[in-house]
């Protein structure tokens, strides 16, 4: 039924559902699969920090002698930096101007940059409290779970490379190469891999897996957390014991990867994910609408079964200023899943999955994110790494200045000088 993956194919507009808050372009409502901080699906292991320690223990001695802390006392003589040009809005950029004057002693005269993202780090501790709310919610989810669930396949849970990944994989990542990598993988349009994966038995027994625990949860009157608010059906992986397993598959299977094709995105530093699985098809999710994933690096495997439709389409890496911005045809690229294939791609390359028509396709998804690398891009507008509207911006600004220095130096020719 499935037809072979990697084939690039030209594509009218891309479809789109409604659904909750979308962000609508022109042609197509795009969603993010989850928010830029707080995504709409849970942090891993309760990790809801993205930065290093902080401590805020205001109430400081006029000693000092934690110079990490803030002060009780601001330093009334010194004069903040101003902010709102960090893409803050206006009551945050205030809010950091007001409390820089709180800084140890030691970071007042430091980088404007270093300031804000040491008060960046603070501030987050102080979650609204719907979040912390939710963080709560899901910790006792999650402990109900674990004291009652009795896994299908406990062999999954535990990584077993042999059993789960086709030997070709785990050659080319034993090798741990560029190229070994690249022997392996196409790369239909720029960041964008396809791949065989995964061994069909395992496949098998993680979608058997996943249907044992929604028949437990029904059972047990547990009303199931969704992956994400882009789908009524599907599981979370994460939820129901599988945590260990994924860290060790992403550090050991995908890390290796994305430290060479993602660098400049995070691809170096992953460590959360949200793991999940999504199933689509006749009263199932249909199709998943136009969107950019919460991470930064994302692996999608298609487990099976047998189904029609289902193609994933994609249009453009793009950063949040870009998103809405139009495709270019060389951007244009569709892929018809094959179960045990898979497809890597950087978190913002905007894409979807086409109406799953007959039979039933589930997928696993690996939505690997990078603490340090969102710390380090919140106060960054220039994505010109890996956005080709930023890059294009940027080229357009170089040329702009060199013609104004053409210009400006015909002039000074003209009249008699010279051009340094
Ligand atoms: O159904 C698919 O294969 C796409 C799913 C997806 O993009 C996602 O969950 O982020
Ligand atoms: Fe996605």
């Amino acid at each position: 039924m499935h037809k072979h993956g990697g084939k690039k194919s030209k594509q009218s507009n891309s479809k789109s559902s409604g659904g909750h808050s979308p962000r609508r372009t022109r042609s197509s409502s795009l969603r993010r699969g989850s928010s830029l901080r707080r995504p709409e699906s849970p942090p891993e292991n309760g990790n809801t920090s993205q930065g290093g320690k902080t401590s805020v223990e205001v109430g400081e001695s006029s000693e000092e002698k934690e110079m990490s802390r803030l002060m009780l006392n601001p330093v009334k003589n010194h004069k903040p930096e101003k902010y709102e040009d960090l893409g803050l809005d206006i009551s945050s950029s205030l809010l950091f101007s007001s409390l820089e004057m709180h800084l140890p002693r030691t970071l007042l005269r430091a980088p404007r940059d270093q300031k804000a993202s040491y008060m960046q780090e603070i501030l987050h501790e102080y979650a609204p409290p719907a979040l912390i709310y939710r963080d709560q919610l899901q910790k006792e989810y999650r402990e109900k779970i674990m004291s009652s669930y009795q896994p299908l396949h406990q062999e999954l849970y535990t990584m077993d490379p042999a059993a789960f990944f086709v030997p070709t994989f785990l050659e080319a990542i034993n090798d741990n190469t560029e190229q070994s990598f690249r022997s392996i993988m196409s790369e239909p349009v720029p960041g964008i891999f396809t791949f065989e994966m995964l061994q069909p038995h395992f496949c098998e027994l993680l979608i058997s897996e996943a249907e044992h625990f929604e028949k437990w949860a029904y059972k047990a009157k547990l009303c199931v957390m969704r992956p994400n608010t882009m789908n009524k059906y599907g599981v979370v992986l994460d939820d129901f014991g599988f945590q260990t397993m994924l860290n060790k598959f992403i550090e050991d299977f995908i890390s290796p990867l994305s430290k060479v094709f993602y660098a400049e995105a995070g691809g170096a530093t992953l460590d959360s994910h949200h793991g999940f699985i999504v199933e689509c098809g006749l009263h199932r999710d249909v199709e998943t609408e136009f969107h950019v994933d919460d991470s930064e690096v994302t692996l999608n495997v298609c487990l099976g079964r047998q189904f029609s439709g289902g193609e994933l389409y994609f249009r453009g890496l793009r950063c949040d200023k870009h998103l809405h911005t139009i495709s270019h045809s060389e951007e244009i690229f569709d892929y018809s899943h094959v179960p045990g294939c898979a497809v890597l791609h950087h978190g913002r390359h905007r894409h979807g999955a086409r109406a799953t028509f007959a039979g039933h396709r589930f997928n696993l998804l690996l939505w690997c994110r990078s603490s340090f690398y969102r710390e380090m891009q919140k106060f960054k507008r220039d994505f010109s790494g890996w956005c080709v509207e930023c890059n294009q911006e940027k080229k357009d600004k170089k040329d702009r200045m060199l013609s104004a220095y053409d210009t400006t130096g015909m002039e000074i020719l003209r009249e008699g000088g010279t051009t340094a």
